[in-house]
């Protein structure tokens, strides 16, 4: 057994996977054999998440069956949508909130009972759950603003109809293709935290409906999915400060703070997807007549990249690129937990497939054996 301490799992090797590969020194993303820069051109969400959870591209027939069987998962029983009420009420923090809600659709999921192992009732399941959460999130965002919800339409992608929950309103074409790409970007990468809890939790042969909530949780954290919305806190008070960008960065990196959005653990170049959507921030800041969000990202990141080595991650243009559709800041890490179901679902599949409990071990450096045990009254 070896005794090499691993910190993090760092580069530690621990299941084989059919889905994404992550090329971290030439910047490369692909699903499935599936470059990302095809499928984030090409693709949409719903076929990603067929191809993550099928093993191939569907075709028209299977999409339309896909499509349909999706969207009409998408209504909320009306007792998880008094829970989204309440947390709304009570002011919940969203990823929370989202925790809190998707926990309980087992409740009211038919298949809640069967094998957590049965691939079939996991693919009902991992359907019911990523069409509700659009759902969720666009409640619980409207409701806490003081809105009625809106309920979901079938007839719409799934991209548009959260945008379309979001705002009452249908989103124009370059709103619903820019969040259409963004869906497909984020939605695997390895074994990344999130993904890797999920696989923790279904490895004991929880559920399904254990798993993706500790997904969430995961993903929540400001070093993983949780950066998106700090990037775009940190973008806002760069603006308030009227400071440069670059004596902005300084003084963070002085005062000992990280700047989100950048660094990776497996990447040392730009994030692939980070290149996409830097592409698509530059897309609307022209359209709405203003590169501000974009120049104070990219003066930051030529500046980190020269001076720190460091590159930007996914989180670090996503933040840009939702501030300008419009987005409400503290539901970004929600959307990414809206796309990540998807990885998330899919590694679950593999892990039920193959599994082995995942339990690694950690060196003891506490007291020696043999400390006395004194009883509580005479300590
Ligand atoms: C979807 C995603 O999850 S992408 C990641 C989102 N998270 C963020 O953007 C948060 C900011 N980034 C980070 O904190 C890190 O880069 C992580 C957590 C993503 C990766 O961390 P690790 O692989 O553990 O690298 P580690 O934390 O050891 O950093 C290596 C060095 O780079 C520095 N560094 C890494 N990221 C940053 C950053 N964002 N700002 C400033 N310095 C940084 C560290 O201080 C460290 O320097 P040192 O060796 O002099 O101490
Ligand atoms: O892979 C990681 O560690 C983090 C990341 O970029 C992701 O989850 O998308």
């Amino acid at each position: 057994m070896s005794e090499e301490l691993k910190k993090g799992l760092e580069g530690v090797l621990v299941a084989e996977s059919e889905l994404s590969y992550i090329d971290g020194d030439a910047g490369q993303l692909i699903y499935r054999g599936y470059s990302i820069d095809d499928l984030a051109r090409e693709a949409s969400f719903e076929e990603v998440l067929y191809l993550l959870w099928h093993g191939h591209l569907p075709s028209s027939e299977e999409l339309a069956a896909f499509t349909d069987e999706m969207s009409t998962e998408r209504q909320l029983d009306e007792n998880v949508l008094t829970t989204v009420r309440q947390l709304a009420e009570a002011d919940e923090n969203p990823m929370a909130a989202l925790r809190t809600a998707v926990s309980s659709l087992s409740a009211y999921d038919p298949d809640a009972d069967a094998e957590p192992t049965d691939r079939e009732a996991n693919l009902r399941k991992g359907r019911r759950i990523t069409a509700k959460i659009p759902t969720i999130i666009a409640a619980f965002t409207r409701l806490r603003d003081g809105n009625d919800p809106v309920a979901p339409r079938e007839d719409l992608s799934h991209a548009e109809n959260f945008l379309y929950m979001l705002n009452d309103e249908e989103p124009d074409d370059v709103l619903a293709e820019t969040f259409d790409m963004a869906l497909v970007l984020h939605a695997d990468h390895g074994l990344n935290a999130s993904t890797f809890s999920t696989m923790v939790v279904s490895s004991t042969l929880a559920d399904l409906h254990s798993a993706i909530p500790a997904g969430i949780g995961a993903l929540s954290g400001s070093l993983h999915g949780g950066a998106n919305q700090d990037v775009m806190e940190a973008l806002l008070d760069l603006d308030e400060s009227g400071k440069e960008p670059v004596q902005w960065v300084k003084d963070k990196l002085d005062a000992g703070e990280r700047v989100p959005g950048f660094g990776h653990r497996v990447y040392n170049v730009k994030d692939p997807r980070a290149r996409i959507l830097s592409d698509k921030s530059k897309a609307l800041g022209e359209a709405a007549g203003s590169l501000k969000w974009f120049e104070y990202s990219t003066e930051i990141e030529e500046w980190i990249g020269e001076n720190k080595g460091l590159a930007p991650n996914v989180d670090f243009y996503s933040a840009s690129t939702y501030y300008q559709m419009g987005i409400p800041v503290d539901i970004y890490t929600p959307i990414f937990a809206m796309s990540r179901i998807g990885g998330w679902i899919a590694h679950v599949l593999e892990q039920y497939d193959d599994n082995r409990l995942i339990r690694p071990r950690g060196r003891y450096v506490g007291p020696d054996a043999g400390q006395e045990f004194t009883p509580v009254d005479e300590r």
